[in-house]
């Protein structure tokens, strides 16, 4: 009878706040999950949030047991799921950046266990999404994942973090506007599956951001208050499309190439926000709207430019060439761009 259906997986509980770190077991006991937790952390974010959250799990009368990864690898990956299937672990928190949580969250899937987002930076829209994206040799893998049962953004440790870090996470919200140009693109040439209120949702997210980005200044909670909520928002909407295609497209590729072949890649966020700005102008040229998202950048801190991200300018260039390559994703990039167009635009926009 129905030719279409759909499957939408969203968190239960999000919790987003001053000090709603002390919440988190709570957050948890009312998904009434079995078994004891298992924290998945890294050195930063242990001591700023890992142990506390570890500490009121423990007060809670949970038995939480702790596993420290240093990098978002499959090796860790593994390490994770040694310990989550364990059976009297019911469930994964993750507590850290981005990366910690992309672990948490492909480790979780892998035993069929759940898991809880616990961000210590505003620097990425991971924290509440389906998806997961491990590096893996020469290419990226992005895999859909469950996205988190509960998360619990605490505002007053997103607003201690590195500045950049929140910069970071405007920025790759900043880029949904391209990602979406790419999603249409692709559903007009190739027929891929474009789903309306996605596209919306992460258009709006990005263009609530940009209005608010006044209020975005350093140190001020507020700030960390409005780039959460945003970057739920983003999430909410991979989960709705099912893929990352909202918030990820030719702007992301980019981003993951450079991680590959810059010897000292930016953070995420950066990356896509500064590539972002040359696949706006390669979608609407000389004149279009490139500039705004440049301007849009530049008034949240954000870097601009290849010396901003402290890359060299030919492995942006070498970047923009190949990043075609990198997935089965239809983008403005078409089936690759010459050396002199991929200097042209990188020049015309100012980004070298
Ligand atoms: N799954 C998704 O949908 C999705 C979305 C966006 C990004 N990502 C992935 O997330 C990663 C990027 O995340 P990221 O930018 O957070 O990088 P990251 O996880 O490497 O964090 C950056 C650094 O900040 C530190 N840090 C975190 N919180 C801190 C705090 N409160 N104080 C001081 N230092 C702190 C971390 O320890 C790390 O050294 C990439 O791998 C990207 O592909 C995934
Ligand atoms: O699927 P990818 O390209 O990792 O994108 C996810 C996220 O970074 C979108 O902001
Ligand atoms: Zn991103």
């Amino acid at each position: 009878m129905f030719d279409k259906s759909t499957w939408i997986r969203l968190p239960r509980n999000v919790v987003v706040g001053h000090g709603v770190l002390d919440d988190a077991a709570a957050a948890v006991e009312e998904l009434r999950l079995h078994g004891d937790p298992l924290v998945v952390t890294s050195p930063t974010p242990a001591k700023v949030a890992g142990d506390r959250v570890v500490e009121g799990f423990s007060d809670a009368g949970f038995d939480p047991r702790v596993v420290r990864i240093e990098e978002a690898t499959f090796g860790a990956v593994e390490e994770v799921i040694e310990v989550a299937a364990s059976d009297d672990v019911g469930y994964l928190v993750g507590v850290g950046g981005g990366k910690v949580i992309d672990v948490t969250k492909m480790a979780g899937e892998d035993v069929g266990k759940g898991f809880v987002s616990v961000p210590t930076a505003a620097s990425h829209d991971g924290i509440v999404s389906g998806r997961a994206s491990i590096p893996e040799g020469d290419t990226r893998h992005s895999v859909a994942a469950e996205p988190p049962l509960a998360v619990v953004a605490d505002t007053e440790i997103l607003a201690d973090a590195p500045w950049e870090l929140t910069t970071a996470g405007c920025a790759d919200i900043i880029s949904n506007f391209t990602a979406v140009r790419d999603w249409e693109l692709a559903h007009r040439l190739k027929n891929v599956e474009y789903h309306e209120y996605a596209g919306a949702l992460s258009r709006m997210t990005a263009e609530m951001l940009v209005e608010n980005a006044d209020s975005i200044r350093p140190e001020l909670e507020e700030s960390a208050w409005i780039v959460t909520k945003a970057l739920v928002s983003s999430g909410v909407a991979m989960s709705i499309a099912g893929s990352s295609r909202p918030a990820s497209g030719a702007e992301h590729l980019i981003s993951h190439q450079l991680d590959r072949i810059a010897p000292e890649p930016a953070l995420h966020g950066h990356q896509v926000g500064v590539a972002s700005i040359m696949t706006e102008y390669l979608h609407s040229g000389p004149k279009g709207q490139w500039q705004d998202i440049r301007d849009a950048l530049a008034s949240i801190d954000a870097p601009t430019t290849a010396a901003e991200l402290g890359i060299d300018e030919e492995i942006v260039i070498e970047a923009l060439t190949t990043a075609h390559e990198i997935r089965d994703r239809y983008t403005i990039l078409g089936d690759g761009m010459s050396e002199a167009a991929a200097r042209e635009a990188a020049n015309v926009t100012g980004v070298i």
